[in-house]
């Protein structure tokens, strides 16, 4: 059985493709929470060597093969990244993935960071990185005297109370962002959102979206990869 790891900030997303039966995936905290028999590992990690390693070391001392996804252009997408070697390796795959379904297209993957990235003409042209929708709420709640439950459910136009006033916030900074970078980069391109508050965000801006909940681990499976050791 192959297990695909996409190894983000705080959470790790894997799938688990087993012959005959429909693909197992989750979000784990740790890796002792897959117990499954794993004969291949390819990963992608946004984690330092040391931590990544570390991570993998009980797949690695048992002799599994570990495959690692890298950036590396090809006649289907190339990199403007002044360095690609330093391009967040998830965003070259959510890139990867995005442009293989949609084309042209402005990729925002909504987790721990938020990075809002486009494609178009078969470049992956460049992006921001901002705070994510979490963590911009709990900077603003540890940085004030603010108390009370955030909401990012059924959110007014107008907040009348502080849940919806921070939650509406949150979304509308983010929808923000997106609509400013698509003034910016002149360009009319489909938005495709991924990441942990991409539920979040795609109901708030109703229709105006893609929805693709894995798009880092479909990248995983069309990307350059090196064993390592
Ligand atoms: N069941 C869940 N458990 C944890 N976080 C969740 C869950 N559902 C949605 N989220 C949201 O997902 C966000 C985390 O995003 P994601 O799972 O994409 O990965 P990450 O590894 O933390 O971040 P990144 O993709 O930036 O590396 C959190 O901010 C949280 O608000
Ligand atoms: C921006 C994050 C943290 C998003 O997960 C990740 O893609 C990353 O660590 N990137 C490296 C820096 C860069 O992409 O320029
Ligand atoms: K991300």
């Amino acid at each position: 059985m192959t297990l695909y790891l996409d190894i983000g900030n705080t959470w790790i997303k894997y799938q688990l493709e087993r012959p005959g039966l429909a693909p197992q995936q989750g979000r784990v905290e740790s890796l002792n929470d897959i117990d499954e028999p794993v004969d291949k590992l390819v990963f992608a990690s946004v984690r330092t060597k040391q931590a990544t390693r570390a991570l993998l070391s009980c797949f690695l001392a048992r002799g599994v093969p570990c495959y690692e996804a890298y950036v590396s252009s090809s006649a289907e997408l190339s990199c403007d990244y002044d360095t690609p070697a330093t391009l967040g390796i998830d965003r070259w795959l959510a890139a990867l993935a995005a442009q293989q379904r949609f084309g042209d297209c402005i990729v925002a993957d909504a987790g721990t960071a938020l990075t809002v990235d486009w494609v178009s003409g078969g470049r992956y042209r460049g992006g921001v990185i901002v705070q994510g929708l979490q963590q911009s709420v709990n900077n603003l709640l540890s940085g004030t005297h603010l108390v009370g439950e955030v909401s990012f459910d059924s959110l007014p136009c107008v907040p009348t109370n502080t849940a919806h006033a921070v939650g509406l916030g949150a979304m509308a900074q983010a929808e923000g962002l997106i609509d400013g970078l698509r003034v910016r980069w002149q360009t009319d391109a489909p938005l495709v959102l991924t990441g942990g508050d991409a539920p979040n965000l795609i109901r708030f801006m109703d229709g105006r979206a893609e929805y693709c909940p894995n798009l880092v681990i479909e990248g995983l499976k069309k990307a350059s990869l090196r064993e390592v050791k």
